[in-house]
């Protein structure tokens, strides 16, 4: 039997194993088994807590599709609450460092990398054909924090079919890697509305790195200045950032039970 345990940033659920004693491999296809709710645990997505031989731990992170992906902005909160202490976590997307708070954490999330702007902007330019479905959007943001997004900023956040949109733009051909699917609203002078799109795992209550580069985005186009608070569907995370630094995001993070689960027989 292999243990678990079930958190969750903001709703955004995760099903977490240590595997820093024993190694506990794991497939697509059991990843996608461990994250079915009807026939496995459940999860948006499954992270493996592995030795590291430059941080405390290495995460790796699997989307509730099986894919594994290079970064997760709420499960890097949760963390350092299932280790009980603050921790540097090594992961696909670079060294991250997590530090407890009264209710969850506060994690330095790195750089922001704009790299491939390019394409939004060419679809901005009309240099490309126009996305079959994208017709109502304007023309999106792309921010890399870890892993890819793009973030597009409405003006009725609750006129958007966030997820006929975002199953459709997930998929787009311009995104050769799939991509996480922003969709924002400004409520205030510092502060956001947000739903995601995320790639692997469709609509989810919170995206941390999604708050994070949705807040880059934003403070980039000139529409506000750090510290930003976005509001999600499962809560409020804080996200600061300056042009030229690291991006902070504090938030809630939360043990819920823990468990056993014969892997052999999902
Ligand atoms: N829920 C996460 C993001 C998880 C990975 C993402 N779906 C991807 O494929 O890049 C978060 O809190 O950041």
């Amino acid at each position: 039997m292999t243990r678990f345990s079930k958190m969750h940033g903001l709703g955004n659920d995760f099903v977490v194993i240590d595997a820093r004693e024993a190694a506990v491999a794991i497939s697509a296809a059991r990843a996608q088994a461990i994250a079915d709710r009807h026939a496995g645990v459940g999860c948006d997505q499954l992270i493996l807590i592995e030795p590291s031989a430059v941080a405390d731990v290495k995460m790796r992170i699997f989307n509730a599709d099986g894919s594994e992906v290079e970064a997760c902005g709420n499960a890097t909160r949760c963390i350092p609450l299932f280790l009980g202490r603050n921790a540097r976590i090594e992961t696909a997307a670079g060294l991250l460092d997590a530090r407890l708070t009264d209710d969850g954490a506060s994690v330095d999330m790195g750089t922001p990398r704009f790299e491939w702007e390019a394409i939004p902007l060419a679809y901005a330019m009309d240099t490309l054909t126009m996305p079959v479905g994208w017709e109502d959007l304007p023309a999106p943001a792309a921010v890399n924090v870890g892993n890819p997004h793009v973030i597009f900023f409405v003006d009725d956040l609750d006129a958007v079919d966030t997820a006929r949109l975002g199953a459709l733009i997930e998929v787009d051909p311009l995104f050769p890697a799939r991509v996480n699917v922003n969709f924002a609203q400004q409520v205030g002078d510092r502060h956001l509305r947000l739903i995601v799109w995320e790639r692997g795992a469709g609509l989810t209550r919170a995206c941390g790195t999604g708050a994070c580069a949705t807040a880059v985005a934003a403070i980039r186009r000139g529409l506000m200045r750090g510290p930003v608070t976005v509001t999600l569907p499962g809560g409020d995370l804080a996200i600061d950032w300056a042009p030229g630094g690291h991006i902070r995001m504090t938030g809630p993070a939360t043990h819920v039970f823990d468990g056993e689960i014969d892997l052999d027989r999902l």
